[in-house]
């Protein structure tokens, strides 16, 4: 029995192709062998072995033909009445198609030629599945009456349904339905005998009416053959015609089936239920295996199922959690991290404030320090060429009163003033009285004898001996050099005194340092008022005794104070003298950026001001000749 959709093979496999012979052909091959003939009595061929009766029914549309037929009558035997197109149609009366045709023989290969005739006259038509499709269900019936033995070979129909086999018309889909209803009526009737149910519609339609013989004779073996479309789009198809076949494997004989008494017959149905018994435990493993392939894909779908879920918990109590916290964040929490956030970036910045400021004090400490040593450097130089300054002014000074004093010796009134002190044994020397004085106040003897021999008042108190300016206050006559000159050149070369230069000059630079030592602030004008109204004249020696007093003294005092006073007022002239140097250092772009004044460079190193120097020192990296410039002039 051949079952299965449309276009899988089941007519292929019943009946073949001339290369690949199918089943029918086969099978009379095997029953009836290669056809032995032998020679009878008469010498004719006769042939010997299996003797067999074939008969080809159609089942149409619920209606039973008879292939092998025609309407002619007759047609027994080989062949049929040439002419006759329409086929027979049977009744079937019982479990047998009443008065079917057969054809008999022992001969396969005649056999098969008449089969393969009948084959072309089995109705089919063309459809979306087949374009040979058979419309209907074919058996062939091969009795061996020698044996007593039938095989019956069924080809059935399409399983399609209508939809599927795209036909259109009252009629086509009639006949669509009742083929169906041929392999709905044998699937009812395996399903009853598998579930052993007491009733089986065998009478349903007529294929199950003329296959209920192979279905109750316990003798009889039924093969199905379940044909399978190997296209992709025919799954549906080809599971459902494995799981029609799975029912039928499960047929077991229903309680209907009358059982056989004697223990041979026990023994059979023995081992054919233990047969399909074994069919169904297999069938049964098969089921528990696909439920286990279920099962096992449920799990994974649940364990998929379950991690999904857990992943949609997480987040959902993430989105909770950030609309719970999204109220707060909005007011008081962003305030409180700002702020947190405002106070570390503060801290940082102070951080680096402090950072910086304490590297900029270091830099300016170094700085600082450097420049320390460089102003202390250049104090030092500045002091080696003011003390060179002050030692060429003392050379220059002591040069020119040398060369004067040449001058003035050579001169008459130095002549006769040596003379007069080589002459006059009983002069006291101006050296030793100013040495007595300073040496011992106490030795008023001596002193009162140079006064009883000068006629000068007495002085009592030492200090007034000490303190020049109070000395000269005795002195209310004026008794000065100028007076001696002008005594001594009165009447004799008072005029070439006053065309010698150096002689006048000599005169005034005397009087200013007298003026100088005693703190008078008296002018040449005054003093020579002063001379010149001085009518009463002294004696000559108390006059020179008076000009050896004074020269003394003021050459004591001239070397205690001449000469730093003569220096520094030499540098102030040279000062006031050079106004260029001063503008040029005070005029300076380079001064006038750092406040440099010429005032601040002769600051002690005890006012020393550190950005004075940095400002110094950039001035003379910046303009160094401006130093050279400035050096020079003052030097
Ligand atoms: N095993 C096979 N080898 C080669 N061709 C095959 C085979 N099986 C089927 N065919 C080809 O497939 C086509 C359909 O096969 P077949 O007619 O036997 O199907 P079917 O099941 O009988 O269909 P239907 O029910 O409509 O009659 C045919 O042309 C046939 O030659």
């Amino acid at each position: 029995m051949m079952y299965g959709p449309t276009g899988a093979g089941k007519s292929y496999n019943m009946f073949g192709s001339s290369k690949q012979p199918g089943i029918v052909y086969r099978s009379l091959r095997d029953i009836l062998g290669d056809g032995i003939e032998e020679n009878d009595e008469n010498n004719e061929k006769i042939s010997v072995g299996t003797f067999v009766q074939v008969t080809v029914l159609e089942i149409y549309n619920e209606e039973l033909y008879d292939l092998l037929s025609t309407n002619n009558g007759g047609g027994f035997g080989f062949g049929w009445s040439k002419g006759s197109s329409s086929k027979v149609r049977l009744e079937v009366i019982g479990k047998k198609a009443k008065n079917a045709t057969f054809i008999s023989g022992t001969e396969a290969t005649k056999i098969s030629k008449e089969i393969q005739k009948v084959e072309k006259r089995r109705t089919v038509k063309s459809t979306l599945c087949n374009e040979r499709s058979s419309r209907s269900h074919c058996m062939m019936i091969i009795d061996v009456p020698t044996v007593g033995g039938r095989l019956m070979l069924v080809d059935m129909a399409g399983s399609e349904n209508i939809e599927q086999a795209g036909q259109t018309g009252m009629e086509a889909k009639m006949q669509t339905a009742k083929i169906n209803q041929g392999n709905s009526a044998l699937k009812r009737v395996v399903e009853s005998i598998a579930n052993g149910d007491s009733h089986v519609p065998f009478r349903d339609s007529k294929l199950t009416m003329l296959l209920q013989d192979s279905f109750e004779d316990d003798k009889s073996k039924i093969l199905m053959i379940l044909c399978a479309s190997p296209d992709p789009k025919d799954l549906h198809k080809t599971i459902s015609t494995l799981e029609y076949g799975a029912k039928a494997k499960c047929i077991v004989r229903g309680p209907h089936t009358p059982l056989k008494e004697n223990g041979a017959e026990d023994s059979s149905s023995a081992v054919i239920l233990g047969s399909r018994i074994a069919a169904m435990d297999q069938f049964i493993y098969m089921l528990q295996m696909e439920n286990k392939l279920k099962e096992k894909e449920c799990n994974e779908a649940k364990r998929k199922l379950m991690k999904k879920e857990e992943e949609i918990a997480t987040l959902r109590s993430k989105l909770e959690l950030v609309l719970q916290g999204g109220v707060e964040t909005t007011e008081e929490d962003i305030i409180v991290k700002v702020n947190e956030r405002t106070q570390m970036l503060k801290r940082e910045f102070e951080y680096k404030i402090q950072q910086c400021q304490k590297m900029a004090n270091e830099f300016v400490e170094t700085e600082r320090r450097k420049m320390e040593e460089r102003m202390f450097q250049q104090q030092q130089e500045f002091e080696m060429l003011r003390r060179r300054l002050e030692e060429i002014e003392s050379e220059l000074w002591h040069s020119r009163v040398g060369s004067r004093s040449t001058e003035v010796e050579e001169n008459s009134f130095g002549k006769r003033l040596l003379e007069m002190y080589s002459e006059d044994v009983g002069m006291v020397k101006s050296m030793d009285l100013d040495r007595s004085i300073d040496m011992d106040c106490g030795k008023k003897a001596e002193s009162n004898t140079i006064q009883a021999i000068l006629g000068y008042p007495s002085i009592t108190n030492p200090r007034e001996i000490e303190d020049p300016s109070i000395l000269l206050q005795h002195f209310t006559n004026k008794s000065f050099l100028s007076t001696v000159f002008e005594e001594e050149e009165e009447g004799n070369d008072s005029e070439g005194d006053k065309e010698n230069p150096y002689v006048e000059e000599v005169q005034k630079e005397v009087i200013e340092e007298k003026t100088i030592c005693s703190g008078n602030v008296s002018t040449v004008e005054d003093r020579s008022d002063d001379l010149s109204s001085d009518n009463t004249a002294p004696s000559r020696k108390e006059l020179i005794q008076n000009i050896f007093k004074l020269c003394g003294n003021s050459r004591e005092l001239s070397q205690q104070c001449t000469t730093p006073v003569a220096a520094e007022k030499r540098v102030k002239d040279i000062e006031s003298k050079s106004p260029p140097v001063k503008e040029i250092v005070e005029d300076s772009p380079i001064t006038k950026n750092h406040n440099f004044s010429t005032e601040k460079v002769n600051d002690s190193k005890e006012n020393f001001n550190p950005n004075l120097e940095l400002k110094w020192e950039a001035a003379s990296k910046e303009n160094p000749e401006i130093i050279t410039t400035l050096t020079g002039s003052l030097v």
